[in-house]
Order: structure tokens, then sequence, then C-alpha cells
């Protein structure tokens, strides 16, 4: 069951959220020349990630962090665990894409920034790993957060990780995705998609979003295919849910291109920030039930 009941943990922690240090993150991702599944940046970007996250971890004997390989290219998936107390085995994924594209032709040296696509979705999540760690936060179910590789080029790497996670039968309770955070296209907030994600989970945020966040304004939106990694999970049978930056058809027009920027964003975070409040919301709410 969907139950709001931690009022307490989540309002001492969603203040501690700050768009400074997201609007950091973006910078630093979208600094490389590109993050392609198949160049050097694209390697080094989630080296670069690896190493955030564990200066994040510090010695907590309860989180790790690792780089999952890919069989067919180079570009590692980072994933951060934190493991639960006693509702570990049950598993909440809250995932974001590290690479980024200017579409088919993209090499070594073309520039491909991603500040929003995909760079505001991991770095929402990392701010929201920030929090939960530094607050000594302790889940009673494992959480997980990861930054997928080669999303652009058929969600390969979120395809392999749901694989993995379904073959040993890991009980994933959720799986949020957040990709494309950070472009207002539309007067609404936030874009509930309604296409290859849960109905009910999609239910839960919004009512997360009501209790926690009642100055936002929610939309519901599809694509009309499978537009990002929460489809993934959705194919292995996972309740998944994308909550998006705009309607489909205000959407950020620059993506897959070189510009991509921050400053195509208005060199801003704030909308950002939204996601990382409402995705803290769900990892508090649903690591927190018990067996
Ligand atoms: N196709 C998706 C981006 C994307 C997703 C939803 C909508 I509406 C518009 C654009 C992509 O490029 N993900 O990396
Ligand atoms: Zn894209
Ligand atoms: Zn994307």
């Amino acid at each position: 069951s969907y139950a709001i009941d931690n009022q307490a943990a989540v309002n001492k922690l969603l203040p501690q959220l700050q768009d400074s240090n997201i609007l950091g993150t973006i910078q630093s991702l979208s600094n490389y020349q590109n993050r392609f599944y198949t160049t050097s940046h694209g390697v080094n970007a989630s080296n670069w990630i690896a190493s955030q996250w564990k200066q994040l971890a510090g010695n907590r004997a309860d989180v790790t962090v690792e780089q999952f390989s890919h069989a067919n290219w180079p570009q590692k998936s980072v994933i951060l665990t934190i493991k639960g107390t006693d509702n570990a085995a049950e598993t909440i994924v809250l995932g974001g894409h590290l690479d980024s594209t200017i579409g088919s032709g993209t090499g070594e040296s073309s520039r491909a920034p991603g500040a929003d696509d995909d760079a505001s979705g991991v770095a929402s999540l990392t701010e929201v790993a920030r929090v939960l760690l530094a607050g000594n936060y302790q889940p009673r179910r494992t959480i997980k957060f990861m930054a997928y590789a080669a999303e652009e080029v058929g969600l390969r790497g979120s395809a392999d990780i749901a694989k993995r996670f379904k073959q040993q039968q890991t009980k994933v309770v959720g799986a949020l995705q957040l990709d494309m955070t950070n472009y207002q296209g539309d007067a609404e907030d936030i874009f509930l998609f309604t296409d290859y994600t849960n109905a009910a989970q999609n239910g839960f945020l919004a009512n997360l979003a009501k209790a926690y966040l009642p100055s936002l304004k929610l939309g519901y939106s599809q694509c009309g295919y499978a537009c990002s990694d929460h489809a993934s999970w959705n194919a292995q049978g996972y309740a998944a849910s994308f909550p998006f930056e705009s309607s489909f058809d205000n959407s950020n027009p620059y993506i897959h291109s070189r510009n991509d920027t921050l400053a195509s964003s208005g060199n801003q975070a704030r909308h950002a920030l939204k996601f990382s409040q409402l995705a803290l919301a769900y990892a508090v709410e649903l690591g927190s039930d018990g067996p």
C-alpha cells in the first residue's frame, strides 16, 4: 500500500535539498565534450559520477558504490546502494541516464553537453542521495540510485540492469526515472507520464506531491513510445514511473544538439529541484516501510 506516514522524516530532509548543488553537478557533467556511450569522455563521465557518489557514501558500512560493466560497450552504469535495515530484500530504484548524444553520427569529438538530457536527472538524483546520506537516513528497504549508460541508443544500460534484477528475482517495489528535469516548457511543474508506467505508483506520486509539495502543479502526458529507462523496468514487470519536466508538445527543443546547455534552461536549477523534492519524498516514504 502506498501509505503516506513518514511526515517527520520527509519534512526534516526536504528543506536540505539545494538547487545550487544541482546546478554544479549539471555544469560539471555538461563540461565533458560529450558523454556518448562509446567515447573516452563517456567513460570518464561515468568514472566521475562514481567518484562523486563514493564521496557521498563516505565510510558508511551500509552504503556501496559500484560500476556495472556492460558487455558490448565501454561506458559503465553507476549504482549507489543504501542497504535496508529490516526489509532489505525489497528494493527501490531511482534512476537517470549519464550518457548524452547529438544523434546518429555522434563520435569522440562531437560536442554533446546534454545539460537537460540527462545531466539534469543525474544531478537531481545526486542531490537526493547527498541529503539522505548527510542526514544519516537509514531506510528499512534497500534504496538504489542508478546512473544508466547507453540510454540514447535504445535504453541499453537500463535494459541490462533490469534484466539482471529479474533473473536474480530481486524484489523491486518501484522504479522512478528522472530524464530531463530542468527545462520548464509549461505552466505546470511536473508531468506524470502514463504510458510504459504503473498507474498505482503514478497515483502515489500525485499524492506525495499533494502532501509534501502543495504549491506544485501536476499534469499528465504520454510519449507514445518507450522514451526513457522507466520502460526497461516496466518491460520486466516492475512498477515504473516517469515524472517529466514538461508536456510532450512543449518539451525541450534543444536536446540532442550542442545547444542542450544550462544556458538553454536559464542557467538555473530551480525546476530540477522540484524533481529532487518529489524523488526524496518517494524514496523516504517507500524506503521506510517494513516487511
Ligand atoms: N526521447 C527522450 C527524450 C524525451 C522524452 C519525452 C519527451 I515528451 C520528449 C523527449 C530521450 O531522448 N531520452 O534520452
Ligand atoms: Zn535523449
Ligand atoms: Zn534522456
